[in-house]
């Protein structure tokens, strides 16, 4: 399901297997959960042996974002919210998922996120407004 939107020629940070620092995030869509898993490196690193706090915005805003492309909506991002419940250790295979929330209009997307670790518990919770653009125009 990779990149089915864009193409294989885009370079974003989340999803892009072309961008060399990117998270190459992979997305599969489970009812109506979207799902993709990651592992933190030494790279990711904002505490000595825990993931930056930026960084698990970016996947959970990820994981959001892709739940919309994947019904071919076309969003940004306007705001965000994170509880950081529990550190995110590196070397640690995560579970992310997202949801839809609410949708108001059809033109603004209320989505929420989560980080699971692998004793199940959740380490981080988003909630994000997603709104609809014009793809031709970004
Ligand atoms: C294959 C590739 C996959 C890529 C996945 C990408 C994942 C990452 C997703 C991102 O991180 S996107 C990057 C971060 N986001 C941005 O950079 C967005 C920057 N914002 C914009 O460019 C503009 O705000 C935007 C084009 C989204 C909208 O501008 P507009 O001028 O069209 O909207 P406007 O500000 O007039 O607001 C339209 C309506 O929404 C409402 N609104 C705006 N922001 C809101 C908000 N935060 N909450 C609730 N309502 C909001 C606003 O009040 C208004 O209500 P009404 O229609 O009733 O007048």
């Amino acid at each position: 399901m990779q990149n089915r939107i864009k193409g294989s020629d885009h370079m974003c940070f989340g999803c892009s297997e072309r961008n060399p620092i990117g998270f190459k995030l992979k997305f599969t869509m489970d009812g109506d959960i979207c799902r993709t898993e990651f592992t933190a490196g030494e790279e990711h690193q904002g505490w000595n042996g825990y993931m930056h706090g930026g960084l698990i915005a970016a996947i959970l805003d990820e994981t959001m974002a892709w739940w919309l492309w994947l019904k071919d909506i076309s969003i940004m991002t306007v705001e965000m919210t994170i509880r950081y419940s529990l550190g995110v250790p590196v070397h640690t295979r995560l579970r992310v998922e997202s949801w839809c929330e609410e949708e108001k209009r059809g033109k603004l997307f209320h989505m929420a996120g989560q980080i699971i670790l692998p004793d199940g518990k959740v380490a981080a919770k988003a909630r994000a407004k997603f709104m609809k653009i014009d793809p031709a125009q970004f």
